[in-house]
């Protein structure tokens, strides 16, 4: 071997003076939301999170987040199955690796471990909050540094009814939460629809910016009715009425209201073959579907040199997801239509031991070492699946 190529050439086995990773634990939680949350393929009546947990000889542990919306009905993962294959699949892989190469080990992790883009984002999550901690810096300085410290973010109305989503609609406003609206429709026919979302934006007006994601729901023609008629009703975003590419590419610029891509979105390969045909407006960038932090930075260079506008998505992820995606997106060059990280606000539970800070419509990115977070333990033993509330159902609170 060339010598001089020598420092680079360290493989990601352990070296004498780099930390390794020790152990991997994952563990799933159920815990409820505010209320259902109804999308075109399912209604989510809690959320189910699982958390990994990075172990390092140096004493170091990072944690990260894997999560679905209802289970199997969005893609191939589900919290349980995420669990299974790190258990099983990436932990022989990663133990006794260099735990500050993260980028060398999820690499190493790829050759192994073929699809599971939401297993690999939670891993090399946990694998960043632990080189963040190692080096006292936040997540975002390893990710080429933070652009900005806050993000705006949107909210979802789902309860399937127009009346509570004003009202909800009404309250976020007044408490300076949110003021752009998601509404998710396809659930319905395309005329209820409509009728829906002309009441939110009329009862709304200028106070507030309404979007709605359908889920791929719709067919070619009722995307092609629908989106004439949501442009006509003061809508502004229409995210994924179909499912194909192609059909994408076919109603794009066609209705004065643009059309994002979020389920077409599976990573850097489907970002590129949608800038080639020109497919969408704008992107919905999520780091479970890109498969990690990097992924969803390399998705956003595509867009910004395709001209595609940015905006950060989210699988309804716990606060954990929410924070990895938020370091991620404050490094983005352009970032045009906000977040809509509001995901833990979904839940009833703070998990947390310091609850992340929303307020006049922001989120602010953590600024503390790794994530910037610190879960609340006692929180997490209670809300394990077959954890602390289990035995006290079990044993009638005798525990
Ligand atoms: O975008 C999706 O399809 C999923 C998700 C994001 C926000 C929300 O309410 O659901
Ligand atoms: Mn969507």
């Amino acid at each position: 071997m060339n010598k001089s190529h020598a420092p680079f050439a360290r493989s990601t086995a352990a070296t004498a003076a780099a930390p390794v990773v020790t152990g991997i634990e994952t563990v799933i939680l159920d815990l409820p939301t505010i209320r259902p949350h109804k999308l075109s393929v399912a209604t989510m009546n809690g959320q189910v999170l699982m958390l990994v947990r990075v172990h390092c000889s140096d004493g170091i542990t990072g944690t990260g987040e894997g999560t679905t919306i209802g289970g199997l009905a969005y893609g191939g993962e589900s919290p349980e199955s995420m669990k299974t294959n790190i258990d099983t699949w990436f932990a022989p892989v990663m133990i006794g690796q260099d735990a500050t190469r993260v980028q060398a080990l999820m690499a190493r992790v790829g050759q192994m471990v073929r699809e599971n883009r939401f297993a690999k984002s939670a891993v090399e999550t946990a694998l960043l909050d632990a080189q963040g901690k190692r080096l006292g810096l936040p997540v975002s300085e390893l990710l080429g540094g933070r652009r900005r410290d806050r993000l705006p973010v949107a909210w979802t109305l789902a309860s399937g009814e127009t009346a509570r989503d004003i009202a909800e609609a009404e309250q976020m406003l007044d408490l300076r939460r949110h003021r752009i609206f998601k509404l998710k429709i396809g659930a319905r026919g395309v005329r209820e629809d409509i009728a829906h979302v002309a009441a939110i934006k009329a009862a709304l007006g200028d106070r507030a910016s309404v979007r709605v994601d359908v889920n791929m729901a719709w067919s070619e023609g009722e995307a092609a009715f629908g989106m004439a008629a949501l442009a006509d009703v003061g809508c502004e975003l229409v995210e994924q009425p179909v499912a194909s590419t192609a059909a994408l590419a076919r109603l794009v610029r066609r209705f004065p209201v643009a059309l994002m891509a979020d389920e077409a979105l599976t990573g850097p390969e489907s970002a590129f073959e949608l800038a080639r045909v020109q497919g969408a407006d704008v992107f919905a960038v999520k780091l479970e579907q890109s498969g990690g932090a990097y992924n969803a930075q390399r998705v956003a260079t595509i867009a910004d040199a395709a001209g595609i506008e940015l905006y950060g998505g989210t699988m309804l992820e716990g606060a954990v997801g929410t924070v990895i995606s938020a370091h991620t997106f404050s490094t983005f060059a352009h970032l045009q239509r906000g977040t809509e990280l509001f995901g833990p606000l979904l839940l009833t539970e703070e998990i947390l031991t310091e609850p992340l800070d929303y307020s006049e419509f922001e989120l602010t990115v953590p600024s503390g070492a790794g994530l910037g977070v610190t879960l609340d333990e006692d929180r997490v033993a209670f809300f394990a699946r077959d954890g602390i509330r289990k035995t006290i159902s079990l044993t009638g609170g005798k525990v």
